[in-house]
């Protein structure tokens, strides 16, 4: 099913920041969490910089197994039709689209993309606004000027409303005082176990060799959930993982399962930069909590993540799944021969770094960041392996339509840029005041239910922490 078909005609115009006069406060400080309060804000954004998108001017859902592809056949209509006057051309700059992607095909979750009125985008060399609006003509800088004075709400700090708690949170299996309460989803903390225990079951029985399984919670505020203080504490906190934010329902008649998605990824799926493609794979993962007293955090994290077969297994699995998945697509493919430990504050993971350099295909084009988020998901990192295999078994195991958690979210351009990062530590709004927030965790023969619920916290933790407590 998708709407707003077929196109809108879309048109905009990219000025650097330091060209809109009623922005020059924010460009002294351009830092885009301090943007964090403005209408229906869409975001990606790590270490301060990244892009805001603020009001909309066209969005696009779909559901089901064509998902990606309908998406990118409306994406490509859009910007072959679009007027696009780009002042800056850089990635992120000219026309842009949030969007995110529901992990099965058999969702019934929105699928989907969105494209902003107005995009702050930053990065380490530029910073730049563009404005997309209907219709075929160019906006001026003077209408640029305009949106910003109307739409951007600034911060006079890098974010709003912030007020770090604890990050070192529950024990295992429970949830801390200063946390919203939190209620099992579809299963509770046993029948979640049971799961694991038959999925190791299979794996020992050589149906598969990984599996991701994972859960939800659903929490109650008990009040309104404050979006850009939410998306400040995660930004702030994960100031190394990438802070989304994106909203493919109506706002005034939200669908089920089309809730806004948010949260803070350490994972990047694919990020297409000028022609190659880089990815952060993780897989391995070990809570901060775990530290014994007195025990050095650098040494513990390298004895029990370097150090362990089980770990490096899962981890290798996820790094061939993605090499698998761009190899088609590149002329050479490298990285992913020897995992660092990605320090979090609630975690530590095995990651590898991948790069690749793309080839063109037939019709002599670059594939797009979108067309390899849809070769390289579900990778290993959240589903398993074999992927067919394991697709079918969290199905039956998990029993939950995981919707758009695990799946890509992220940005794509009008030049075949963009970045899907997959939509981990988060969650998704399911009214004013309640979420439901998913975590999983790689199985493979070794695994102890007991020891995987209790990572399910660990990664549970930074969501529940930035969600305001009761
Ligand atoms: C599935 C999740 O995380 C994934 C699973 C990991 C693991 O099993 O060690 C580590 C990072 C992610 O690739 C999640 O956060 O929900």
């Amino acid at each position: 099913m998708t709407t707003e078909l077929p196109a809108p005609t879309l048109s905009a115009l990219t000025l650097p920041l330091s060209d809109v006069p009623s922005a020059a406060g924010f460009a002294r400080d351009p830092d885009v969490r301090r943007l964090l309060d403005g209408p229906d804000p869409a975001t990606w954004i790590v270490r301060g910089r990244g892009l805001v998108g603020l009001g909309r001017a066209a969005t696009f859902r779909v559901r089901g197994g064509t998902r990606f592809t309908a998406a990118r056949v409306w994406w490509d209509a859009v910007r072959q039709d679009a007027a696009v006057e780009d002042r800056v051309r850089r990635p992120g700059t000219g026309l842009l689209a949030f969007g995110a992607f529901a992990f099965a095909p058999s969702s019934t979750a929105a699928s989907g993309l969105v494209v902003p009125e107005l995009v702050v985008g930053t990065d380490d060399d530029a910073a730049w606004l563009t404005l997309i609006v209907p219709g075929a003509t160019v906006p001026t800088p003077a209408d640029v000027d305009a949106a910003w004075s109307r739409l951007a709400r600034v911060a006079p700090g890098p974010v709003a409303g912030a007020t770090p708690e604890r990050l070192d949170g529950p024990a295992a299996g429970g949830a801390a005082s200063s946390y919203p309460t939190a209620v099992p989803g579809t299963l509770d903390e046993g029948e979640w176990m049971a799961a694991v225990a038959d999925g190791v079951a299979m794996i020992r029985a050589g149906e598969l060799d990984k599996l991701v399984l994972a859960r939800d919670v659903v929490v109650d505020t008990g009040r309104p959930i404050e979006l850009g203080a939410v998306l400040g504490r995660l930004s702030e906190r994960f100031a190394t993982c990438w802070t989304y934010c994106v909203r493919l329902g109506d706002e005034d008649s939200p669908e089920e399962g089309s809730g806004r998605l948010l949260g803070a990824t350490p994972e990047m799926l694919v990020r297409v930069h000028r022609g190659t493609a880089s990815a952060r794979v993780l897989a391995g993962t070990l809570d901060r909590q775990d530290l014994p007293d007195g025990a050095n955090p650098d040494d513990f994290a390298i004895t029990e993540l370097g150090g362990s077969e089980k770990q490096q297994r899962e981890h290798r699995f996820a790094v061939e799944s993605l090499v698998a998945g761009l190899s088609p697509y590149a002329d050479e493919v490298s990285g992913g021969e020897r995992p660092f430990i990605l320090d979090l504050p609630n975690v530590w993971h095995l990651a590898s770094d991948v790069t690749a350099r793309l080839r063109a295909g037939v019709d002599g084009t670059l594939p797009s960041a979108l067309e390899l988020a849809e070769a390289v998901h579900p990778t290993a990192a959240v589903c398993g392996t074999p992927t067919e295999t394991a697709g079918a078994v969290i199905e039956d195991l998990e029993r939950m339509d995981r919707g758009l958690y695990a799946g890509p979210v992220g940005w794509l351009d009008g030049a075949g840029n963009g970045e899907w990062g997959i939509a981990l530590r988060g969650a998704v709004q399911l009214d004013a005041h309640r979420a439901r927030v998913s975590a999983g965790c790689g199985i493979v023969a070794e695994s102890d239910p007991r020891a995987e619920l209790a990572e399910t916290w660990a990664k549970l933790r930074p969501m529940l922490e930035s969600l305001p407590a009761r």
